[in-house]
C-alpha cells in the first residue's frame, strides 16, 4: 500500500513483506565538529548535519566548522547540512552556509502563522545551490509556533519540497510523545501526495523507529543525534557502533520481522 492511498484499518496499514523491502530511508546524523563528522562519514550516513546541541534544538555550529567540512568531505559522497537556528539567528548566519552544502535547516520558533513562516523562508539568504529545509516542531506550543500540519500546509502552499519534523524541547520526551501515529501517518500521506520529502527526528530511539515503521510511518529520512551518542546523551560523544545500527536499519529492513519489543530491542 502506498502512503497516499486510503487506509482501510490500522491493521491493513501495516506493509506487506514485499513492501517492506522497498521501504528504505536516508539517515541524517547531527554532529557538532569535524571529528564527529568523520565518524559519521566513516559510518556511512547519508547526510552529515552540523549543529551545536548545547545551544538548543537547532543551534548553528561556528561557520568555520562548515567551511572545514567542505574542505574535508567535498567529494566524499555524503550530503552536508547546516542547522541555522531559529528564525532571527538563522537570518544572521544563512548567507555563510557554503554553496557546497546540500541542505540548511531553519527553525520556526516565534512564527505564529503560515504566512509568517513563508516570509522567513523567502528572506533567508542561503546560497541558491543550498536547499532550505523548513522545520516543524512536534511540541510547537513550547516554541510559540504553529502545528506540524500547518507548517506542512505552508510548505505545500509555497511550492517548497522538504520538511523536517523535530522536537524543540530536549527533555527526554520524544517525537511520538507529541505526535501520535495517526497524526504522523496523516502528515506523511499528505506530504507524499504533494511530493514533499519528510525527515522525522526528535529524540527518536532505534526501537521507536522500528515501532513507528511497523505502524506505517515511513519518512524519507530519519534524523538522529541523541540515540547515536554515549548513554543517549545528545551532548555526549558519538558512538560509531550506534551509527552502524541505525545505518543498517535504514539501508536494509525498515521493519524488523517480528512484533514484540524483545526482538526489536535486539536490533535497537
Ligand atoms: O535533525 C535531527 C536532530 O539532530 C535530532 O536530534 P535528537 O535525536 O537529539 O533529537
Amino acid at each position: 500500500m502506498e502512503l497516499g492511498s486510503p487506509r482501510p484499518s490500522d491493521l491493513d496499514c501495516r506493509p506487506s513483506a514485499s513492501e517492506k523491502s522497498k521501504r528504505k530511508s536516508r539517515l541524517l546524523v547531527s554532529v557538532r565538529n569535524l571529528h564527529e563528522a568523520q565518524l559519521a562519514v566513516d559510518g556511512g550516513v547519508d547526510i552529515v548535519d552540523f549543529k551545536e546541541p548545547l545551544r538548543g534544538a537547532l543551534a548553528a555550529c561556528d561557520p568555520q566548522v562548515w567551511s572545514g567540512a567542505v574542505a574535508a568531505f567535498a567529494g566524499a559522497g555524503v550530503m552536508l547540512s547546516a542547522a541555522l537556528g531559529e528564525s532571527e539567528s538563522a537570518m544572521q548566519v544563512a548567507s555563510q552556509v557554503p554553496a557546497e552544502f546540500t541542505f540548511a535547516k531553519a527553525g520556526p520558533s516565534g512564527c505564529r502563522s503560515g504566512e509568517w513562516l513563508q516570509r522567513l523562508w523567502d528572506q533567508l539568504p542561503v546560497p541558491e545551490s543550498v536547499a532550505l529545509v523548513p522545520v516543524a516542531y512536534a511540541d510547537h506550543e513550547a516554541a510559540t509556533t504553529i502545528t506540524p500540519e500547518q507548517v506542512l500546509d505552508a510548505v505545500i502552499e509555497s511550492g517548497r519540497s522538504r520538511l523536517l519534523i523535530d522536537t524543540f524541547v530536549k527533555d527526554g520526551r520524544r517525537l511520538p510523545d507529541h505526535l501520535d501515529r495517526q497524526r504522523l501517518t496523516d502528515i506523511l500521506q499528505k506530504a507524499q501526495a504533494h511530493d514533499v520529502w519528510v525527515a522525522l527526528a526528535g529524540s527518536v530511539r532505534l526501537r521507536e523507529k522500528h515501532r513507528l515503521e511497523r505502524e506505517g510511518c515511513f519518512p524519507d529520512c530519519w534524523g538522529v543525534r541523541g540515540d547515536v551518542c554515549d548513554n543517549s546523551d545528545r551532548c555526549g560523544l558519538i558512538d560509531p557502533g550506534k551509527i552502524s545500527l541505525w545505518r543498517r536499519s535504514c539501508r536494509t529492513a525498515s521493519v524488523v520481522p517480528c512484533e514484540d519489543e524483545t526482538c526489536v530491542s535486539v536490533l535497537g
